[in-house]
């Protein structure tokens, strides 16, 4: 662990194996972190904040910008860590790479962005103020998806606006943010200023979330988790920021172009091996295009290389045996509740895949939204597809969700492009395009996908508390 500036080797704790998913192999052992270590890394945290939020913004952007340099530097390395640990593609994890890059570089560009309010009274010689100020220590806690983007993604923002952090990197990928952690003692940050524990989330996590010194919290991960941060959370009334899970639906209309929007299905559904919060989970089909969309995404589906992510396939392993069991878990329901199965892929054991964890893409075709498939986050390569017979049906089937993160909307009609937003209730909707945020944009679930929002300046401003001042001089 990275506490106050200093390495801690965790003697005396229990020690945590990190596997690489593609073959099973044991990669790393790491500490099995106890409340006592979280309670260290807040107070090293609460130690350094004062002198980093006197700091000038650029300053702080600065060392922010030096750790982007660092990144970009040793890419290669980190590259190769989030694959070993991870499993995705190397080419993917390049792309990772980018993404910290990118959200590193974003912020700084916030520090000279931190502005306040000047309102009028209703009083005579009286001018109202609203500043904005750090909220002081951060705790971040990230999913094993993209282990070292989630991080930078909660890391740049929160050190910009002022505050330090703690980040409890993941038990199953905590090698990304160890290594980040190494980069910013190389590009010099003040000790004390970013933070990282090991540890499992109801242990550790939950002792960060717990603790008087954390101010404000800022979770990406399992809705789950996420309800019980909010528990945990309420007894201290913390503010929170959750990213969480989705069931993003694909609407395919029947003036769309078909070879974009498969294209795009199968990008949004299989990148990381179908392990984004924004994947395509569940098409929703006119039926004028049904067939042809149906036989040639299952085409494409069927073509996609599989195998060691260090060659750079289309899919790499998923993360672990448990996430496989879950997957099959929820074919297995769906076919028992009557979906025919258009791809069977399924789980691979054999020859190659003899060890590690393996699941090839798999198609199936539903006739009820109940299904299982339909309605339970799938985070990995299995998608099905429903007719629908028009526009309205398509929405009001996407909206039969707990969930409100993602949706995708293929359609040449500007009219229905037009009425989708206010008929949708997602939080990030994709038009005529695949997944893929951008920096400056918003990424915010609604309904039971989270509360809080990242990226762009909503997502900068969320670190920022703020305080009125009623400056009277009469
Ligand atoms: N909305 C979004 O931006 C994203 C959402 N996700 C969601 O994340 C899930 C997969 O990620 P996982 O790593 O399995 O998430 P997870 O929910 O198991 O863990 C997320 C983080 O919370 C911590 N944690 C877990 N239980 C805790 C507790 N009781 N108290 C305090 N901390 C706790 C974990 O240690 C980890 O750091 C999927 O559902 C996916 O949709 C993933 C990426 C992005
Ligand atoms: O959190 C996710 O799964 C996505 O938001 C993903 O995370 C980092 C990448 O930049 C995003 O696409």
């Amino acid at each position: 662990m990275y506490v106050g500036g200093r390495w801690i080797d965790g003697a005396g704790r229990n020690a945590l194996a990190v596997e690489n998913p593609a073959d099973e192999s044991l990669i790393a052992t790491i500490p099995e972190g106890v409340a006592e270590d979280a309670d260290v890394a807040l107070d090293a945290a609460k130690a350094a904040q004062p002198a980093w939020a006197a700091l000038p913004a650029v300053q702080r952007a600065d060392f922010v910008v030096k750790l982007a340099d660092r990144v970009a530097m040793r890419a290669e390395e980190l590259a190769q860590i989030i694959t070993m640990e991870q499993g995705k593609p190397i080419g993917q994890a390049r792309g990772e790479v980018g993404a910290v890059l990118g959200f590193l570089r974003y912020h700084a560009g916030n520090a000279r962005r931190i502005e306040g309010d000047i309102v009028s009274s209703d009083n005579i010689n009286e001018e109202i103020q609203i500043r904005r100020h750090p909220f002081g220590v951060v705790v971040a806690l990230t999913a094993w998806n993209y282990p070292a983007a989630l991080a930078a993604r909660k890391l740049a923002p929160a050190l910009v606006a002022g505050n330090t952090v703690v980040l409890l990197s993941h038990e199953v990928t905590p090698l990304s943010g160890l290594f980040l952690a190494l980069l910013a003692d190389e590009a010099g940050l003040p000790a004390g200023v970013f933070n990282v524990v090991t540890g499992r989330g109801p242990v550790v996590g939950r002792a960060l979330v717990q603790s008087r010194v954390t101010s404000l919290v800022t979770m990406t991960g399992s809705t789950r988790a996420g309800k019980e941060i909010f528990a945990t959370a309420a007894e201290t009334l913390k503010v929170l920021r959750l990213e969480l899970g989705g069931k993003a639906p694909f609407i395919v209309m029947d003036d769309a172009d078909i070879d974009a929007a498969v294209e795009a299905a199968v990008a949004a559904r299989y990148t990381n091996c179908g392990q984004i919060c924004t994947c395509n989970e569940r098409m929703y089909l006119h039926r004028a295009i049904a067939e042809e969309f149906l036989e040639k995404f299952v085409l494409r589906s069927a073509r996609l290389t599989i195998g060691d992510p260090m060659t750079d396939p289309d899919l790499g392993p998923k993360v672990n045996s448990a996430e496989i069991a879950k997957i099959k878990e929820i074919v297995d329901q769906a076919v028992k509740a009557g979906a025919e199965i258009l791809l069977p892929g399924g789980p691979l054991k054999d020859g190659a895949f003899a060890k590690g964890h393996w699941y090839s893409p798999t198609v199936l075709s539903v006739a009820d939204n109940a299904s299982p498939v339909m309605q339970t986050e799938v985070f990995g390569p299995v998608v099905a597809a429903m007719e629908v017979e028009s526009f309205e049906q398509a929405v009001a089937l996407a909206n039969d969700t707990d969930y409100g993160l993602s949706a995708y909307v293929f359609t040449r009609d500007y009219r229905r492009l037009m009425r989708t937003p206010a008929a949708l209730k997602f939080g990030e909707i994709y038009f005529n395009r695949a997944n893929g945020e951008q920096f400056q944009g918003f990424h915010t679930g609604w309904g039971q996908s989270g509360l809080g929002g990242e990226d762009g300046k909503y997502g900068f401003d969320g670190y920022l508390r703020k305080q009125t001042l009623y400056l009277n001089w009469g």
